[in-house]
């Protein structure tokens, strides 16, 4: 394994913090905001969290040979920790930038993408486009770190800086010079990104969602926002998909930045949708690209691909691809995995989707892109995570009802909740819906019911490969789930 690289404590807190010689002098190995990832040589950040305080870990991440701290300006330490404490107004700004300083390199060509729904399809549509041009790419999101020699699992959708900054210097050693990365509204908050370098940034659309964490959608959308409003710098070019209600927003914030703007879309006008056909699982797209007509048969289902093709081909011409290049490469383009992917189907002839959708304008577009495939009954089952915003399920309920034939109500991943309160938080803006608690018994119960021309949809869970149930990860798939009763119903 690499060693990791060694800093001397006044370059990494450079001019924002200054310090004593002999405190400038020690030499740091390591960095992290967990006292329990701490190792000797490490700098541990103390930060405020939601669950807890850092400061409180402190004498153990010096016990465990933390040679300097790093904390807010108000932080009250117990006792004198012994090593050099460094202290910041926000000090998760400060561990960003101490990150990016610690692992200098990033891919060259580095876009990120942001919006409620989208972001995994986006980045990962970037990383195909860029490796169709002949480049290396790469994508960091919800489905982990996908890079030309394979793919690694992370658990964060925006990994927290260190995380972050390490993987981006990995990429960049490794010889990847294009890479794309999901910036989600927790990550912005929180300062993951502060430090990355960006050439293009792109907006996807604004729907409910963290309504646990962010107060309103005010605050919801400002902390997207501060992807153009502060990470993206001047002159460089956000990418924005002109046909929703935030668009105008989002391109006024970053003209007031004087980035380039290029808007997609039935409304955009760097790439207009002219005219979209849709086929079983694909779809014609017409296009005006940057005034030259242009023509695609893009392979996946559903209007929202058309438009995440769009902005993820607007980001890979901001990177530097030729916009012909960019938009042939749409006609190969694989989904993400879990997002309207066909799974299987039944010996009855009905059609079987896993898709991630877990909040309610996903679910509606998710279950509308399937309509027009379903010449029987469109079936949906879903339920909702425990310890997220509450107030989204009876929406979800809601859509399911109006975009479904039949709706069965089951558990995602109750977390520390009550599955049976989720569950009745759904049914309750879900009439006739039918409820079964267990995932694999409700998806079996739903395969069985197909018959020819029906189209069943398993949402929320999309690529994960396992159920959360008070603290306990249990191996779970709604692929396999899927394959299983479909294999069960041919023994039959
Ligand atoms: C609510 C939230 O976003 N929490 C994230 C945040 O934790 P926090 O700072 O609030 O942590 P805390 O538990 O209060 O602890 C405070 C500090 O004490 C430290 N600590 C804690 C315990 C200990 O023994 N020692 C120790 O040092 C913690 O490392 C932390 O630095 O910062 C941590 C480090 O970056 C994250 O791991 C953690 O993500 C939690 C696990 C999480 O579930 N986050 C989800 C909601 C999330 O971020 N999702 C987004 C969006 C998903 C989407 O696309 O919809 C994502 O980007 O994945
Ligand atoms: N442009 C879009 N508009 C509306 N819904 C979409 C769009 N793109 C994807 N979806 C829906 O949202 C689900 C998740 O898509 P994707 O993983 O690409 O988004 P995401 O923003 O990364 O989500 P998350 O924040 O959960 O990681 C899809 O399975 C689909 O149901
Ligand atoms: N990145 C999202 C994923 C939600 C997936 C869904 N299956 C659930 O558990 O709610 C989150 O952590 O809120
Ligand atoms: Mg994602």
């Amino acid at each position: 394994m690499r060693r990791n690289p060694v800093m001397r404590l006044g370059d990494l807190a450079s001019t924002e913090i200054p310090l004593a010689p002999d405190a400038a002098a020690v030499e740091i190995t390591g960095l992290t905001a967990d006292s329990r990832a701490v190792q000797p040589g490490f700098l541990f950040a103390a930060l405020k969290g939601v669950a807890a305080d850092g400061v409180r870990f402190a004498p153990e991440a010096v016990k465990r040979g933390a040679l300097a701290l790093l904390c807010a300006t108000d932080s009250s330490l117990a006792e004198d920790p012994g090593v050099p404490v460094l202290r910041a107004e926000d000090p998760r700004i400060a561990l960003a930038h101490f990150a990016a300083r610690f692992y200098p390199r990033q891919p060259e060509k580095l876009v990120a993408v942001t919006g409620t729904a989208g972001k995994t399809s986006v980045a990962v549509f970037a990383r195909q486009i860029f490796a169709a041009a002949g480049f290396g790419g790469a994508s960091i999101g919800t489905i982990g770190v996908v890079a030309p020699w394979g793919a690694e699992y992370g658990s964060l959708t925006t990994p927290d800086p260190v995380e972050l900054h390490a993987t981006l210097d990995r990429l960049a050693r490794e010889g990847v010079t294009h890479a794309a990365l999901e910036a989600s509204s927790h990550g912005l908050d929180q300062h993951r990104l502060d430090g990355v370098r960006l050439v293009a940034a792109g907006f996807t659309n604004l729907g409910r969602d963290h309504m646990d964490y962010h107060p309103t959608v005010e605050d919801y959308f400002a902390a997207k926002m501060r992807l153009f409003a502060e990470i993206l710098p001047e002159g460089a070019t956000a990418v924005i998909d002109a046909d929703g209600p935030y668009a105008e927003s989002v391109a006024t914030i970053a003209r007031d930045r004087q980035q380039q703007v290029v808007s997609v879309g039935a409304a955009g006008e760097g790439i207009r949708l002219i005219s979209m056909t849709p086929a079983d699982l694909h779809q014609v797209l017409k296009l005006d690209v940057f005034g030259e007509s242009m023509e695609v048969d893009l392979p996946l289902a559903g209007g929202f691909q058309a438009s995440n093709a769009l902005v993820a081909a607007g980001l890979a011409v901001a990177a530097g691809i030729a916009p012909a290049a960019a938009i042939a490469a749409l006609a190969d383009l694989e989904g993400a995995p879990g997002r309207l992917e066909k799974v299987g189907i039944t010996p009855s002839g009905g059609a079987v989707f896993v898709d991630y959708a877990h909040k309610p304008d996903a679910l509606d577009h998710a279950l509308a892109a399937l309509r027009p495939m379903t010449r029987g009954r469109l079936i949906v089952v879903f339920g909702a995570g425990g310890d997220r915003d509450a107030g989204k399920r009876p929406l979800m309920g809601e859509v399911a009802s109006r975009r479904a034939d039949v709706v069965i109500v089951t558990d995602d991943n109750p977390r520390s909740e009550d599955p049976a309160a989720i569950r009745a938080a759904i049914l309750a803006a879900a009439p006739g819906a039918i409820e079964i608690g267990d995932r694999r018994r409700a998806i079996a119960e739903a395969v069985s019911m197909l018959r020819e021309g029906d189209v069943l949809c398993v949402a929320g869970k999309g690529h994960e490969a396992g159920q959360i149930v008070k603290g306990v990860v249990h191996p779970f798939s709604d692929h396999e789930a899927v394959s299983d009763a479909i294999a069960r119903g041919v023994a039959a």
